[in-house]
């Protein structure tokens, strides 16, 4: 009786628990509506569905039943399993936001003592742990030795390994991870191992048994059910062990590293770290702390080591099953390497059989089949279905890189997958291997670093409330009297950082300016140019567009006729054009802006054109409306609201109709030199480019074909012709309000030239205060305020700050060209801005006109050139007749945005 009794007492104690199992699960599954998946017992959820060895094959098999996004219980916890590449894509990449925070998992969660580290961990902690681990390793790869140099020696050490072998049958799990690891350490704990190191091998030892029993039965049953696996013995406790001994291995190394610390030269990445904990100690909630130095050191270690060296493994034991490929990249290693050098990361591009050999590689061994769980920030309406924040998601990376859709035999191992018809390497969107489990985790999810303070954005409109759209520079400038020389300033719902002052201008620009180089949204142009020329190219077209355009022009400079050359004879045309006025008011500006553009015309399509033809008035009008109406509120409005403005009607959409104007023109000049080339005897600009199609036509890499020739003319065109034109125009207008300047000038021009030759460049050096006159015109005028915007190049902490990749920058350059600091009355038009006491010309560090850094104007030298030939010839030739009083000139421009334009005037020179 007792017994039966206390049976029955037992039973009812397993319904109840059983019974609140159930509601437990209804409720989860009560809370959106998730996909359909098998129905799930009390306690064991759908374990019976899933083979302890292989559950991602169980899990891509239930997708066949259940469609691509289906619900599966682990224990009690509902997960939603991604399964094919569309669905995986759209949840990562679409979704990123919702997607991207990292699922719990709890094996993982008790290996990194509760979400310690980079890829166990969420939110805040997550944020500060990957930017810092990004940042750092790239800093190092870029130091001294690159991470290429790491590898190429460790790869020496490697091969001498195997060679030790002398063709005997080896193992070679360790010899691959032995090598791979040293990779990681010699950037982590500053150097590599010998491979016989006793200490390193038992850490290898430890990390092989912990990535094992993590893919085990027993790993998956303790992620399943952690609480009572948690309490009965196994192998899996092995694991927790093995992590223990690596933990302590990793904190004798922070302690080491310590102790001999130089905070001014940090040797690795542990160095940093400990800096960085020094910095941060005295923040309440940091992440820099010994807890996190273990976890981050051992992520890297682990993940850095386990994945790399079992594809090489895998790699290595397909080519034992095909000889056929092992061939055919010996072929290719000998055909483009030889062997008598180390191969290195460039010779990959010209390799594309080996290339799509490695990346089937990967594809084929998918050894994160699951990838890792994710968990939704918030809310979802996903594929039909609504799936409620904290929800755990698996996105099966098997899936995607066996997806028929993208691989045409998505099970076997074929390298045709990454090959077009031509043998050319070719991409494949379903590749997502096992950088995807994690570096997607380091790379995918979007984020927006920690940007400074600055005045608080309104949805949509961002700050514009707080500035006047028509004095868009001034606003700005003002803002950073009350947020300091760097502030985030919303341009609707962009944010772009603001930089204001030399310094700050000087600390970007010059002293990082690598990572300052990239362009910003400007999308007047960037509507047209659509990345293609040098001024709206990025990365490596930008590189080469720009190389070759600085040597070509250079080269045209110094052939049969020198640009100076060039540039004196124009000097002469334009003299002989103004003479025409006879000593009677006329507006200067189309001939500025002629004299300017004739010798970009020169050098870019072989010929000038006369002032009057029609033709070339119409081009010049076309520049020169674009540069008005970018400077205008329209222009403005475009700058900030894009989007919408492409959809209004109004002045702004001129500025792209124009541009489509201007690059008819150009690609018609195009097809002339196309159909009149003689590769041995290039004209011009034009010509040298289509040399350099075909030179590089058989180069992959290569950014040199018709669309960036076409937006690369159109822009050194519009760049060569509006900046010098209006420089002068608003030159002597200045001029006319200072009349005192001109009599200087004319009073150099008579003593060092005289009347009877022409000016040229010898007579610079020795024309000190023209040479400052013209200095403070470019400074004062200040006709490109704001630059044009840049990007950072990568993550990058800046002044305490961190700019992640891609952010924009608006660097008003006006304000180190009016810094008070640097220039006595920066508001008012003073040559002895140039001059120093001597009277002898001073150069100003914070003179920015051209800009700074790697994205200085191109044209510098040339512009440089022009204005003093044109400014001297025009001076020596005529007198400026003035028909008011000076005092009453306003040499304030009359509209700032992209460029600050001088208010409208008419010139009446009387020659001399
Ligand atoms: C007074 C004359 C000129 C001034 C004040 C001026 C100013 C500037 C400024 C401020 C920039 C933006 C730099 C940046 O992104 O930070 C720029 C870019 C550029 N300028 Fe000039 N410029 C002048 C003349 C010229 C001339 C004559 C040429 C013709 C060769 C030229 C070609 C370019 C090009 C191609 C760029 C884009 C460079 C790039 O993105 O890498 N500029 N210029």
């Amino acid at each position: 009786m007792e017994i039966l009794g206390a049976t029955a007492g037992l039973l009812v104690i397993c319904v109840l628990f059983l019974l609140l199992n159930t509601i437990q699960v209804i409720q989860r599954q009560g809370k959106g509506k998730l996909p359909p998946g098998p129905t799930p017992l009390p306690f064991l959820g759908n374990f019976l569905q899933l083979k302890g060895k292989e559950v991602f094959k169980s899990l891509l098999e239930l997708s066949k039943k259940y469609g691509p996004v289906y619900t599966i219980h682990l224990g009690m916890e509902p997960v939603v399993v991604l399964c094919n590449c569309d669905i995986v894509k759209e949840a990562l990449n679409d979704n990123g936001e919702e997607f991207g925070a990292r699922g719990y998992m709890p094996l993982l969660d008790k290996m990194s003592h509760g979400g310690h580290g980079v890829i166990a961990s969420n939110g805040e902690r997550w944020k500060q742990l990957r930017r810092f681990s990004l940042i750092t390793l790239r800093n190092f790869g870029m130091g001294k030795r690159s991470i290429e140099e790491r590898i190429q020696e460790e790869a020496r050490f490697l091969a001498k390994e195997f060679k030790n072998t002398k063709g005997q049958p080896v193992d070679p799990t360790f010899y691959f991870s032995k090598a791979v690891s040293n990779v990681i350490c010699s950037i982590v704990f500053g150097d590599r191992f010998e491979y016989e190191d006793k200490e390193y091998l038992r850490l290898l030892d430890f990390l092989n048994q912990t990535f094992r029993g993590v893919s085990s039965v027993w790993g998956q049953l303790y992620n399943i059910f952690p609480k009572v696996m948690g309490k009965l013995p196994g192998p899996h406790n092995t694991i927790f062990q093995s992590v223990d001994v690596i933990h302590e291995f990793i904190k004798k190394r922070i302690n080491m590293h310590k102790e001999t610390l130089d905070p001014s030269s940090p040797r690795d990445f542990l160095d940093c770290f400990l800096i960085k904990m020094q910095q941060e100690k005295d923040v309440p909630q940091t992440e820099f702390h010994m807890l996190g130095a273990v976890n981050t050191t051992f992520d890297l270690f682990g993940a850095g080591t386990e994945t790399v060296s079992t594809t090489l493994r895998y790699g290595l034991l397909i080519l034992l099953k095909h000889p056929d490929i092992e061939e055919r990249i010996h072929k290719e290693i000998d055909s483009i390497i030889g062997r008598n050098r180390a191969p290195c990361i460039e010779d990959r591009s010209r390799m594309p059989y080996t290339d799509a050999v490695i990346h089937e590689i990967q594809r084929f061994t998918d050894i994160i089949p699951m990838g890792l769980p994710h968990k939704l920030t918030r809310d979802i309406h996903f594929q039909g279905y609504s799936i409620p924040k904290g929800t755990t998601v698996y996105p099966m990376l098997s899936s995607v890189l066996h997806d028929p859709k993208q691989f045409k035999y998505p099970y076997s191992f074929n390298p045709g997958h990454f090959i077009d018809e031509n043998g050319k390497f070719r991409k494949n969107d379903g590749f997502m291997p096992f950088s995807s489990a994690f570096m997607l985790i380091l790379s995918k999810k979007k984020h927006h670093g920690r940007l400074p303070p600055g005045p608080m954005p309104l949805p949509f409109i961002g700050n514009m409330h707080q500035v006047k759209i028509n004095d868009l520079i001034k606003s700005l400038v003002h803002l950073s009297k009350k947020y300091g020389p760097m502030y985030t300033f919303h341009l609707g719902s962009r944010p772009t950082v603001v930089l204001c002052g030399y310094d700050i201008l000087k600390e970007a620009l010059i002293d990082h300016a690598e990572e300052f180089s990239g362009r910003g949204e400007f999308p007047a142009v960037q509507m047209y140019s659509k990345g293609n020329g040098i001024v709206y190219g990025t990365g490596e077209r930008w590189r080469q567009l720009r190389r070759f355009a600085i040597t070509t022009l250079k080269n045209f400079g110094m052939g049969k006729r020198s640009l100076e050359e060039r540039v004196k004879e124009e000097a002469q045309y334009l003299i002989a054009e103004f003479r025409k006025s006879e000593g009677k008011l006329f507006d200067p500006t189309f001939g500025f802006s002629s004299a300017g553009s004739n010798i970009i015309c020169s050098l870019v399509f072989g010929n000038r054109f006369d002032y009057r033809d029609p033709e070339f008035l119409n081009l010049l009008y076309l520049i020169n409306n674009s540069w008005h109406l970018m400077s205008s509120t329209w222009g403005q409005l475009l700058f900030v609201f894009p989007k919408i403005m492409q959809l209004i009607p109004g002045p702004h959409r001129k500025i792209y109709k124009n541009y489509l104007k201007l690059g008819a023109y150009v690609a018609k000049r195009l097809k002339m030199n196309k159909e009149t080339l003689d590769p041995n005897n290039p004209r011009d600009f034009i010509d040298c480019f289509l040399n350099k199609i075909q030179q590089e036509k058989k180069h992959t890499d290569s950014h040199f074909n018709y669309e960036t020739m076409l937006k690369t003319t159109v822009n050194v065109f519009f760049a060569g012709t509006e900046t010098v034109g209006s420089t002068l125009r608003y030159g002597f207008l200045i001029l006319l309000k200072h009349p005192e300047v001109e009599e200087k000038v004319q009073g150099e021009i008579d003593k060092v030239i005289g009347r009877n030759r022409n000016p040229c460049m010898d007579d610079r050096s020795k024309m000190v205060y023209t040479e400052a006159v013209i200095y403070e015109i470019l400074r004062f005028a200040d006709i490109v305020p704001m630059s044009v915007p840049h990007t950072v190049t990568r993550d990058i902490e800046f002044r305490g700050y961190t700019l992640p990749k891609g952010l924009n920058i608006m660097p008003l350059i006006c304000t180190a060209q009016y810094d008070a600091t640097k220039f006595k009355n920066p508001s008012s038009f003073d040559p002895a801005h140039f001059l120093d006491e001597n009277m002898e010309f001073k150069k100003n560090e914070a003179f920015m006109a051209f800009s700074a850094g790697k994205r200085i104007c191109l044209g510098e030298g040339l512009a440089q050139m022009e204005l003093f030939i044109f400014f001297t010839t025009i001076l020596q030739n005529f007198k400026l007749k003035r028909l008011m009083d000076p005092k009453s000139i306003d040499i304030t421009p009359e509209s700032s945005g992209l460029g600050n334009i001088p208010r409208p005037y008419k010139l009446c020179l009387i020659p001399r």
